[in-house]
């Protein structure tokens, strides 16, 4: 991995620079008096900061970085616009803040230079066009030799979630150091490996020169994290643009499960057909500020709690079966041991069953309903003082069996059921269509055949994507989007993702380029394997 430098801390270049401005104008406005106020201000309109306004900052960067060159790494009329804040800012204060952007800037110096040196066949190939989108996701053209072959795409992103080393971390979070065989670090499983996997993969393969009859597109998203409103969205409008169709597209979602799905013999390799709906709500309550000595019968956060009480103890109705959920379970029946075979063969008769006993364990539970997280709760500005407001934030994955309308309506007649807290729509889409994966769907017949290519017994089945991807976005350009990243995960390994200690084995990372490698390949093959789903 080549690491770079850090960014420079020229305050024409960083954009912590108008950050702090926007939340020191924030917080004077709010006079705070005493430095448990201002501590408070601080953590509150720092939350209140929108994506779109750091977004528009970092997007600024380009310009910034060409006036400093323009004078010659001296001042720029954007040092000059925050010269003044500059001098008047607490660095003790404002440090945390400093160190997170600082991460976020060296996030976006590796991910805007995407390690040339360590791919040099790939940025130097004449068969492959590489072009930055929206200023920080990659999007590279691999030429085919058949221009008449419709071509695919595959996808993945560099952006990560935080991670703090103060969580326990056995290796420090950014390190990327390996133990015992483990590489750790935030972003392995999520998703830098597939980043450097298929990468690594396209090295090899025009270094061999090979060259590949199919074209294929790379997609390396941003903003991932944040729903690839960016990255993606604009990846899938440029391709739109240039009238382009995808045979297949495959992003991360699923994986090889091995001892996750309790009772089922030996490791599967699920390829995702599908992914669950999502929607993000804002429950809210507000009321006069009063004096803590003088307390309302109810309070806003006593209202909320009870609200968000009743969201968690009234889970939404179980649907196993009814979606792709239902072929996965049934095609993986007879790996079962007994007597789950007979019951899993059996869904139309067994499913209310199974969904008890699968409602119990916090990932499998996710294939039975939508689900409710309660993610963010925020309320209070003085110890005594009455709240004025408080409001949560409600993170909903919505069964393919369910629609965003539904969901909402059910929320708001009847789990929250109290019209004193308003209930407000941050963002929603509905569960993704089923791409195919019978015989004739070449997409999942190639990426099984490449499975089967590396692990000859493996069980290959359609799974189902329980969290949200980046491919959410490219439905308008191909009906077969799959969700499989070749790595196998155990016990203990989905509360990894976005948990502490993530990390690869090197057999995963290795098998991720021996995957893509052999991808590449087969995507050339005349004809589909005569294979069905049936005969592993
Ligand atoms: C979530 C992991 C479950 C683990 C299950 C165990 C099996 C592991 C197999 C495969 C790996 C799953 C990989 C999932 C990729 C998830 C990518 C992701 O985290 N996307 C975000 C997108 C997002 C960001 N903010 C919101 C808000 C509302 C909806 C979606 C998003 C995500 O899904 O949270």
């Amino acid at each position: 991995m080549n690491v770079l430098e850090w960014p420079s801390q020229s305050p024409d270049l960083n954009p912590i620079e108008n950050l702090w401005k926007d939340l020191k104008t924030a917080v004077h406005k709010r006079s705070p008096s005493n430095l448990t106020e201002l501590e408070l201000f601080c953590k509150e309109e720092w939350a209140k900061m929108s994506v779109s306004r750091c977004a528009n900052l970092v997007e600024s960067y380009p310009k910034r970085f060409a006036a400093v060159i323009a004078a010659k790494g001296g001042s720029t009329k954007y040092y000059f616009m925050l010269y003044e804040y500059l001098c008047t800012l607490d660095f003790s204060v404002f440090y945390f803040l400093k160190i997170m952007i600082i991460r976020v800037m060296y996030h976006f110096a590796f991910t805007s230079q995407l390690s040339v040196t360590s791919f040099p066949t790939v940025f130097s190939s004449s068969k492959v066009k590489h072009e930055l989108v929206a200023n920080y996701s990659h999007l590279f053209w691999v030429q085919g030799s058949r221009p008449e072959l419709q071509p695919y795409m595959l996808l993945a992103h560099t952006d990560v979630v935080p991670a703090s080393e103060d969580d326990a971390w056995e290796v420090p979070p950014f390190s990327g150091d390996e133990k015992d065989g483990f590489i750790y670090g935030r972003g392995t499983m999520d998703d830098k490996g597939s980043v450097m996997g298929i990468l690594a993969a396209l090295e090899y393969i025009l270094m061999k020169g090979y060259t590949p009859q199919r074209g294929f597109y790379i997609g390396l998203g941003h903003d991932e994290e944040v729903h690839g409103l960016n990255g993606a969205v604009n990846i899938v409008r440029l391709l739109k643009e240039r009238g382009v169709k995808l045979l297949f597209v495959l992003d991360e979602g699923s994986a090889i499960l091995d001892g996750i799905l309790k009772g089922l013999d030996g490791p599967a390799a699920l390829i995702a057909t599908s992914e669950k709906g999502a929607t993000v709500l804002k429950l809210s309550v507000s009321m006069p500020p009063s004096h803590a000595s003088m307390p309302p019968r109810e309070t806003t956060i006593g209202i909320l709690a009870a609200a968000v009480k009743r969201l968690e103890e009234n889970p939404m109705k179980r649907l196993f079966g009814l979606g792709p959920e239902g072929g996965m379970f049934e095609h993986l029946a007879h790996k079962f041991r007994f007597p789950l075979n007979f019951v899993m063969s059996n869904l139309w008769l067994f499913a209310p069953l199974i969904a008890r006993i699968m409602e119990r364990n916090e990932t499998t539970n996710a294939f039975v309903r939508t689900t409710t997280a309660v993610t963010m709760f925020n309320a209070g500005v003085k110890e005594n003082v009455i709240a004025s407001y408080a409001e949560a934030f409600v993170n909903m994955r919505i069964h393919s069996a369910q629609t965003l309308k539904e969901v909402h309506s059910v929320q708001r007649w009847s789990t929250v059921g109290d019209p004193r807290v308003k209930i407000e729509v941050v963002y929603g889409f509905d569960p993704l269509p089923i791409s195919p994966y019978d015989e004739t769907s070449f997409g999942f017949q190639i990426i099984k055949k490449t499975v089967l290519d590396m692990f000859p017994s493996m069980i290959v089945a359609p799974g189902m994507c329980i969290a949200n991807t980046d491919s959410r976005h490219f439905k308008d350009l191909s009906s077969s989007i799959y969700r499989f990243t070749p790595a196998i995960y155990k016990p203990g390994d989905a509360q990894r993702f976005h948990g502490i200690n993530e990390r690869t084995s090197r057999e995963n990372y290795e098998g991720m380029v021996q995957f893509f490698f052999r991808l590449f390949q087969n995507c050339d093959i005349k004809k589909l394997p005569d294979v069905s789903l049936d005969h592993n």
